[in-house]
C-alpha cells in the first residue's frame, strides 16, 4: 500500500513553511528517509503519523485519511515508534504491548491475546513479565513495535529507531526491520548510513523540505564517485553530492 503526501503544506506557527505543496509516495516494503538536521524528516513523520496535521493538502495510506471520520482508523494502520516510549507505571512490559492494543479500539480480550505472538516477535519473550521501567531504551523502542503488532500495524514510522543504541542493539533492530518487512511496510528516518542496501528497498533524501532524491539503494550508490569503495563510503559519497554535507 501507499503513504501518499499530496500537495502538502506546514508550517509551526508563524515560521517559514517547512513543506509547500509538498508530493510524495513512499510504497515499497522498507523505506529510509535521510536528511541534515532541519531538512523537515521528524515533521514528515509526524504528519504522516497525524500528530501533525497540514495546513493545506493531503496524505493518505491507501484509502485511509487521518480526517475526522477517518482518524481512528488511520491511526490503527499507521504506527508511530517515537525514540523514547515512556512506561507506564505499574505495567508488565507485556501488558504495556496490549495496553497499546486497547488503546487503538481492540477489546482486552483480544489485545492480550494479539500481544503473545507480537512480543515474541520482536523478542522480548524472556522480558514479557518484567515491570516495562526495567527494561532498557532498545528494548522499549521494540516494545513500541510489539504494540503496534498486537493491533496489525500495516505501516510502522520509526523515527531515528537506532540512535544511542549499542552496536548489538542496533544489529537487533536491523534484523527485526528485514524480518517487519516482510509482512508490512516500516519507513524508518535515520543519520545510520551502514547496512542501506542490505535492509531497505528505497531511499529517500530531503533537504529543506524538499525531496532530493528517491530510488533504490543501486540508483543511490551511483551518484557515488567510482573512487569510493564500500557501501557505507558510497552511501556517504552520494549523501555529499546531495546535500552538500556528510550525513
Ligand atoms: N516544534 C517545533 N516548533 C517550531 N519549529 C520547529 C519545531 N520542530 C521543528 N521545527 C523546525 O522545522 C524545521 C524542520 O525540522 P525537523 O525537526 O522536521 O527536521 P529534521 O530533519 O527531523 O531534523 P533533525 O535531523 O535535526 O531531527 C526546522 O527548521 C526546525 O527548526
Amino acid at each position: 500500500m501507499a503513504l501518499v503526501f499530496d500537495g502538502v503544506s506546514f508550517r509551526y506557527g508563524r515560521q517559514a513553511p517547512v513543506f509547500h505543496t509538498f508530493d510524495l509516495t513512499v510504497d515499497a516494503p522498507a523505506t529510509v528517509l535521510l536528511g541534515p538536521n532541519g531538512a523537515g524528516k521528524s515533521t514528515l513523520m509526524g504528519l504522516a503519523a497525524s500528530h501533525l496535521r497540514p495546513a493545506a493538502g493531503t496524505v493518505a495510506f491507501g484509502r485511509s485519511r487521518p480526517d475526522r471520520r477517518g482518524l481512528a482508523g488511520y491511526r490503527k494502520k499507521v504506527a508511530w515508534i517515537p525514540q523514547h516510549i515512556t512506561p507506564v507505571p505499574g505495567l508488565t512490559v507485556r501488558e504495556q504491548i496490549a495496553y497499546a492494543g486497547w488503546l487503538k479500539g481492540m477489546s482486552r480480550a483480544s489485545a492480550w491475546e494479539s500481544s503473545a505472538a507480537a512480543v515474541e516477535r520482536v523478542g522480548l519473550g524472556p522480558l514479557a513479565g518484567r515491570k516495562s521501567h526495567q527494561v532498557s531504551g532498545g528494548q522499549l523502542r521494540r516494545m513500541g513495535i510489539a504494540g503496534a503488532l498486537t493491533h496489525h500495524s500495516e505501516l510502522i514510522l520509526m523515527d531515528e529507531p537506532t540512535a544511542g543504541l549499542d552496536p548489538q542493539q542496533r544489529q537487533v533492530f536491523r534484523d527485526l526491520v528485514t524480518e517487519l518487512s516482510a509482512s508490512l511496510q516500516v519507513l524508518v528516518s535515520t543519520h545510520q548510513t551502514e547496512d542501506l542496501s542490505e535492509l531497505y528497498q528505497r531511499i529517500i533524501v530531503l533537504d529543506r523540505g524538499t525531496v532530493r532524491f528517491q530510488g533504490s539503494p543501486a540508483e543511490f550508490h551511483a551518484l557515488a564517485p567510482a573512487t569510493a569503495a564500500g557501501g557505507r563510503e558510497r552511501a556517504e559519497a552520494a549523501y555529499g553530492r546531495l546535500v552538500g554535507q556528510e550525513i
